[in-house]
């Protein structure tokens, strides 16, 4: 007797919330151990400020930034192995982590433009990977909102800011004093609150989305989480 193994049914999975709640790390996750693509949306948000910056375009020139928003090319791989990131055809994976663009990426992407550019990006994205495969992994902070309002799941992450404060502290390296915490922290609050104040598809909990506090769990026990969840819907 022959047995027929069918491909597994493709899911769309979108992953928001704050900053360190892992969003990055468990949709990585997830995405490998179910041989899903992974896209990170705060990567192509970091993409699109560094190309501002590199032009000497001000951040906080809404008009300047908003006209400029068609012309870079943006390129993101979605390998959760080996995710990449171009802009303009150079690989811009390392300084999209520096601070110059993390202290412009909040005022860039609150405008409205940037937004809708980005945005179809990431639905081409998403819809290209359902097509061709077991789905796709959506990071960020507007996918189960606005993005990817049909996505099959969507999962809200959160944690306490001193937990978040000290993950992304312990990131750097170095002794971890009482100052350098304080001073992570306020800067991860003062992102939170623009992120979730700006007009334009702001950081939100969707109505439909699954919250999970990561602050006592461990990454893999937030993974097993996720994934368990993916092979539920799959099989409802
Ligand atoms: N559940 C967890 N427990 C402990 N550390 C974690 C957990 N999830 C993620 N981390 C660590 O916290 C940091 C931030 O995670 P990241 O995935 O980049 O968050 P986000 O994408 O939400 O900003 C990383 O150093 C990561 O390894
Ligand atoms: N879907 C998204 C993803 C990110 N952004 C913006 C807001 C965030 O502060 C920045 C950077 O996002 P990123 O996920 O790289 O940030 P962290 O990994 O949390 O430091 O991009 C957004 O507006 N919408």
């Amino acid at each position: 007797m022959r047995t027929t193994v069918s491909a597994p049914t493709p899911v769309v999975v979108a992953i928001d919330g704050p900053s360190g709640t892992g969003k990055s790390s468990t949709s990585k996750g997830v995405a490998a151990r179910l041989g899903m693509a992974y896209l990170d949306t705060g990567a192509q948000y970091r993409a699109i400020t560094w190309w501002m910056l590199r032009q000497g375009i001000d951040p906080a020139d809404t008009a300047a930034v908003a006209a400029a928003a068609e012309k870079p090319e943006i390129v993101s791989g979605t390998d959760p192995l080996a995710p990449t990131i171009t802009v303009d055809g150079t690989d811009v994976s390392a300084p999209i982590r520096g601070a110059e663009v993390t202290g412009a990426v909040s005022a860039v992407s609150a405008v409205p433009e940037i937004r809708a550019r980005i945005t179809g990006l990431q639905r081409s994205i998403a819809e290209g990977a359902a097509a061709s495969g077991p789905g796709i992994v959506v990071e960020g902070r507007d996918i189960g909102t606005t993005v990817l309002p049909d996505a099959d799941l969507k999962i809200f992450l959160t944690a306490a800011p001193e937990v978040r404060a000290a993950r992304r502290s312990g990131e750097l390296g170095g002794p971890q004093d009482a100052a350098r915490l304080a001073a992570t922290r306020a800067d991860l609050v003062r992102r939170d609150t623009a992120d979730s104040s700006r007009t334009a598809s702001p950081l939100a909990r969707a109505g439909d989305a699954v919250e999970l506090d990561t602050g006592d769990l461990t990454l893999e026990q937030v993974v097993e989480r996720v994934v368990a969840m993916i092979e539920e819907r799959r099989s409802a």
